[in-house]
């Protein structure tokens, strides 16, 4: 591992470094292999988009400080591989999520059906219970993006204030979880390091909520196509809550088109 100073890092290294916060909370991206998770990212944290489609190798982070209810929360933003092939990699990742994205393409019903398997995974590899919060949003054009992840961070705030049954911890400034991995060179400018924290204590966070399930019905809306950009003509009492099922910690996110 390479030394670095703190004027050598990237920006969004420094932000994973940066012990100004309140609390941290381990968010995970999951669903089939290009539905949209690292645009989603991308568009939240860095606000870009590309058109290019480059599959995730394994698993990678983001950083994002942001304020809400008066306080600094840290989250730290994983987005794994859709593909198959990662799945052992990627699944040890949940432990300690403090809450999921799972996604799914609106116009690909392939990762629609995928869903279950999804929730099963999680649920067996994480303490959440089972439930889902449901929001249509697109990386591309910058719809409901910001919205998600607040409302994700609100729902795990709300939790967080509530005491939850079986109890709560989320990282606080003092307990460096596995994103202050720095340094190696390998890593890339977003500042993430890859398949590189075999050793993470990440922060726990225990309980479970369950909400009653709303299926959903695929396609959403018939005239979905992916040469057609739908959604600002599409209706968006923003966001769309409870359409499909949820853990109240949970999303469940389609990628527009
Ligand atoms: N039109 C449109 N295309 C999108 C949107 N979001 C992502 N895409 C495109 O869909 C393709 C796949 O996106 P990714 O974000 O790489 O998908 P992923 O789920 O991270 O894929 P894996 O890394 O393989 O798991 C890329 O070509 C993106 O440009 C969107 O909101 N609208």
């Amino acid at each position: 591992m390479a030394s670095v100073s703190e004027s050598d890092l990237q920006p969004s290294q420094k932000d994973a470094a940066d012990q100004n916060f309140d609390y941290m909370f381990k968010l995970l991206i999951i669903g089939n292999s290009g539905v949209g998770k690292t645009s989603l990212l991308f568009r939240y944290a860095e606000d870009s988009f590309s058109p290019a489609f480059v599959s995730t190798v394994g698993i990678d982070f983001k950083v994002k400080t942001i304020l809400r209810n008066n306080n600094r929360i840290k989250l730290q933003i994983w987005d794994t591989a859709g593909q198959e092939r990662y799945r052992t990699i990627t699944t040890a990742y949940y432990r300690g999520a403090t809450g999921f994205l799972l996604m799914f393409d609106i116009t690909n019903r392939d990762s629609f059906n995928a869903v279950q398997d999804w929730r099963v995974m999680h649920t067996a590899s994480s303490s959440f219970g089972s439930g889902f919060q449901f929001f249509e949003a697109s990386a591309k054009d910058c719809v409901n993006v910001k919205q998600v992840f607040d409302s994700l961070v609100d729902v795990i705030w709300e939790k967080l204030k509530d005491g939850m049954d079986g109890g709560v911890s989320v990282s606080k400034p003092d307990e460096p979880g596995p994103h202050e991995t720095l340094g190696t060179d390998d890593e890339d400018a977003a500042g993430a390091s890859r398949l590189s924290h075999e050793n993470e204590d990440p922060a726990a966070f225990t309980g479970s909520v369950t909400a009653p399930f709303t299926p959903f019905h695929f396609p959403h809306n018939s005239n979905e196509s992916r040469d057609k950009e739908r959604l600002p003509a599409f209706p968006l009492p923003v966001p769309h809550r409870h359409r499909y099922s949820a853990s109240t910690l949970d999303l469940s996110l389609t990628m527009t088109l």
